[in-house]
Formats: C-alpha cells, structure tokens, sequence
C-alpha cells in the first residue's frame, strides 16, 4: 500500500489540498476541463475549505460526489449541501457540479438524468475518497443488496444500492469508474479506521469494497 502518515489532521489537510490542486493544474494544462470527485461525510469539510481558497481556473473544473445519500440538500445528512457549504465557495464558486441528486422519492426515478450527467464528466482527474469503519467506500458497503453489480468490471457508471449500516438508499459511482481515475487519494482518519484498512487488505471486495482502491490510490492517513 501507498501510505502516507501525518502527525496530525492539519497537516495532512493542507498536504492533500496542495497535491490535488497540483494534479489538477497539471491536467487543465492538456485538457479543457477536468473532473474533481470527492467524498461525503465527516472527514473531507477541512480539505475542501482549504481547496476552495486555491489559485485554479475553478471554471474549468467539473466537482462531482463519490456518492449520495438519497435526502434533500436541507438535510444535515446531504453530501451535497456539504459540498456547497465547504467546496463550491470562494474561488470554487466557478466549478461546475455535475449532480448525483434530484427530488424524487427514490434514486431509481432519477437515475438515468443523473447518470448522463456522470457520464458526460468521465473519466475523473482527481479522485479523492473516504472510507468507513466498515470498509465501505464511496456507497460501496458491505452487505448492499447490489455490491455484486456494482463491483464488477462491467457495471454502469452510476448505481443505486440499499444497505442495512447505509441508513438511506444510495446513488454511487461504481467500481469501474472509481479504478479507472487517473489520480486517486483515500483519506482516513483516526485508530479505527486505520485497523480497519489493515483489514482491508487481506479480505475480500465483497466484504472489504475499499480494496477496490488499495493497489492504485495513494492513502493518507493522521491519527
Ligand atoms: O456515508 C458516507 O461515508 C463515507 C465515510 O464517511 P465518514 O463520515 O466516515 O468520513 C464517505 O466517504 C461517503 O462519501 C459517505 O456518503
């Protein structure tokens, strides 16, 4: 594995911050746009507060989820409303985010708008993810009724899947789509988690999905 180790969260913000935006420059030099794909949850707000002040032709730059939680953008559950509040500000304001929610009462019933979207904003540049205690990435948990689909190497780019641990149903971009990203960055935080990335390494996909990840990403990880 590729792993990088902090001393602290600080650091390891500000690092992270500082290397994607220098993918993403690199890129934007021999392409008229590139995609930026960045998880939800808990642990990214600081590195996105942190890109959005950065020098970069934001203009040029399509932001899309990883995945989201089937709930409005009112929700304190919402990855969207996480990445307007702490990514799309600023100097960021002029990205351009390609949407994994619309209202409907279930993903399904806007899937295909959502996928086109998705699709149209392949491949990703610059892939950042997160990763649960339990070893799910991006939706990819443990247990969802469709992980079989979705980690295979001929799954669409973008699925909706139900798990138990998920709480709401889910839409997420899937395993091919997730390997094939030219730039890839997994961010962990903390003792649990990083036990659990040990785990990880000698399991399964089925019950670790975060290995599809582990041979290509670089991991950065502070205590
Ligand atoms: O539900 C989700 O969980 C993972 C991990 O979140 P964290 O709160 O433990 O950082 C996240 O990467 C994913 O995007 C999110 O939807």
């Amino acid at each position: 594995m590729n792993l990088i180790e902090y001393p602290d969260r600080e650091l390891m913000m500000l690092a992270l911050a500082d290397k994607v935006a220098s993918q993403l420059r690199r890129a934007l030099e021999v392409e008229e746009r590139v995609t930026l794909c960045v998880p939800g949850g808990t642990t990214p707000g600081p590195v996105f507060d942190i890109l959005s002040g950065l020098d970069l032709d934001w203009a040029r730059v399509w932001v899309m989820l990883n995945d989201e939680r089937w709930v409005d953008e009112t929700s304190p559950r919402s990855n969207t409303a996480l990445l307007r509040n702490r990514l799309l500000r600023g100097a960021a304001a002029l990205a351009h985010l390609v949407p994994l929610y619309a209202p409907a009462a279930t993903p399904e019933e806007r899937l295909e708008e959502l996928s086109h979207g998705v699709r149209s904003a392949l491949p990703l540049t610059v892939l950042m993810l997160g990763m649960g205690a339990d070893m799910h990435t991006a939706s990819l948990f443990p247990g969802a009724d469709r992980l079989a689909e979705a980690l295979a190497p001929d799954a669409p780019p973008v699925m909706a899947l139900r798990a138990e641990a998920a709480g709401e149903p889910r839409i997420t971009l899937t395993a091919p789509v997730l390997r094939a990203a030219m730039h890839c960055h997994l961010l962990i935080t903390g003792a649990e988690k990083r036990a659990a990335l040990e785990r990880a390494a000698s399991l399964p996909e089925t019950e670790a999905p975060v290995r599809i990840v582990l041979s290509n990403a670089t991991i950065h990880w502070a205590p």
